[in-house]
């Protein structure tokens, strides 16, 4: 949910992504992309692509064709049309054709027989899809995700996805898997690029649990708020996969491989807040227990209230390979205290950043942010483009 006012850089020309003329053609590219999972941060993508294309193909000499969208069982092809409703819902199933869901036809259509680029977009958390990647990627096909399940899923199918990526030239990006449209992972790419050495990451990597504890003062119980963040988009499609602490392991692990050090989930230390008596629930079964979490999350509250200091969910990651999620009582006046709605904030220690580390910080969470993470990914990708169709 966006409240702020639109900013005055709004009111200037935007600068072109390359040395393009406006109008002309000789550095015209074009890109097919197809996205998978219209769901609440697929809906914002589609958003924001739309509002884009006409300013990117003027400035920027990028011609985005949106080819098709696929959801779990259905899928809608030839959608690069201007009457394509956003957000699928029922207005716009009246509108649409859809046919059976089936991602082979899906990126072969994508791809066309043009030999033009081709990209596809994941905004699923399905491990199916994930497990395509590397195929995709050996075909030539980019890929682009806040999907975790791959980053963070077995290493050797995260090996598979790199492979195919250096043999086949393709490109694979995933900012958006940790802390959604915060620069980090290319943060971290950028301290590797250049030679530094990284020696630890801190900090809080949840924008759901940031919230949570941003606004649970005792005033509500602690199960409204996880339904409110829901509600905003915030949290998981499950959202004990966020107060299971897994959600930020998952991050961790991204960013350990992103450092080449090999860890696993299981190798993460992690607390959850999700008691065993709910872990195995369907995911509606959970939401009507939810307010089991109250009394324990209260009691926790008021313990932390008691010594002077605040709640907050932090992860930690050293370069032996230790890896730990847990929320913690910190002094009110530590850093991390000071941190509003769904601020993440990630610190960096390394060799050059060592007595003051490198800290990113600001919103974590939430459909538009995060749709603005995979967007500036395809334009990366873009920009990296040579002329073909
Ligand atoms: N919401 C956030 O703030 C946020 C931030 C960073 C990353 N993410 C990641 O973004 C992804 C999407 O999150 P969301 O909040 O939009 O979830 P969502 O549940 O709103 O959307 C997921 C969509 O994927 C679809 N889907 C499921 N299986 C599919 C399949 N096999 N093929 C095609 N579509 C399928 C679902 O029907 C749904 O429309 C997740 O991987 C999540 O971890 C979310
Ligand atoms: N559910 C996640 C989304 C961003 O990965 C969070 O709250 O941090």
């Amino acid at each position: 949910m966006n409240t702020c006012a639109p900013p005055l850089v709004d009111q200037l020309q935007p600068l072109p992504l390359t040395a393009t003329t406006p109008g002309s053609t000789a550095r015209r590219r074009v890109l097919a992309v197809g996205l998978i999972g219209p769901g609440r941060v697929g809906s914002a993508l589609l958003a924001q692509l739309r509002a884009a294309q006409p300013r990117l193909a003027r400035d920027a000499g990028l011609d985005l064709r949106l080819c098709g969208v696929a959801a779990s069982k259905r899928m809608w092809l030839d959608c690069d049309d201007p009457e394509l409703r956003v957000g699928l819902g029922s207005g716009a199933e009246r509108a649409q054709i859809w046919r059976p869901g089936n991602l082979d036809e899906f990126a072969a259509h994508v791809t066309g027989d043009d030999g033009r680029h081709a990209l596809l977009i994941d905004c699923s958390a399905n491990d199916a899809v994930a497990e395509r990647y590397a195929d995709w990627l050996a075909a030539g096909i980019h890929v682009v995700t806040p999907n975790k399940l791959a980053g963070s899923g077995p290493l050797q199918r995260w090996h598979a996805i790199r492979a195919a990526c250096a043999n086949g030239g393709a490109r694979f990006r995933y900012e958006a898997t940790v802390c959604a449209g915060l620069p980090i992972v290319q943060t971290l790419r950028d301290l590797l690029d250049t030679g530094d050495e990284l020696l630890a990451i801190d900090g809080m990597f949840s924008g759901t649990l940031a919230w949570l504890c941003n606004r649970h003062d005792g005033n509500h119980p602690f199960s409204t708020l996880v339904r409110e963040a829901h509600a905003l988009g915030y949290t998981e499609p499950d959202p004990r996969n966020d107060l299971s602490g897994m959600d930020v392991a998952r991050k961790l692990v991204i960013l350990a491989r992103e450092a080449g050090w090999p860890l696993s989930l299981e190798e993460v230390d992690v607390q959850s807040l999700v008691p065993p008596e709910l872990a195995a629930l369907s995911p509606e079964a959970f939401m009507q227990r939810l307010p089991e979490l109250d009394a324990p999350m209260a009691s926790q509250l008021a313990a932390a209230r008691a010594g002077g200091g605040v709640l907050r969910h932090v992860a930690s990651l050293d370069r032996h390979g230790h890896a730990s999620v847990k929320l913690v009582v910190l002094p009110a006046a530590h850093t991390f205290a000071h941190t509003r709605l769904t601020d993440n904030i990630v610190q960096f220690t390394t060799r050059r950043y060592c007595d003051n580390p490198l800290v990113v910080q600001g919103p974590g969470a939430g459909p538009e942010v995060t749709a603005a993470g995979v967007f500036t990914d395809l334009l990366r990708i873009a920009e990296s483009l040579g002329v073909r169709a």
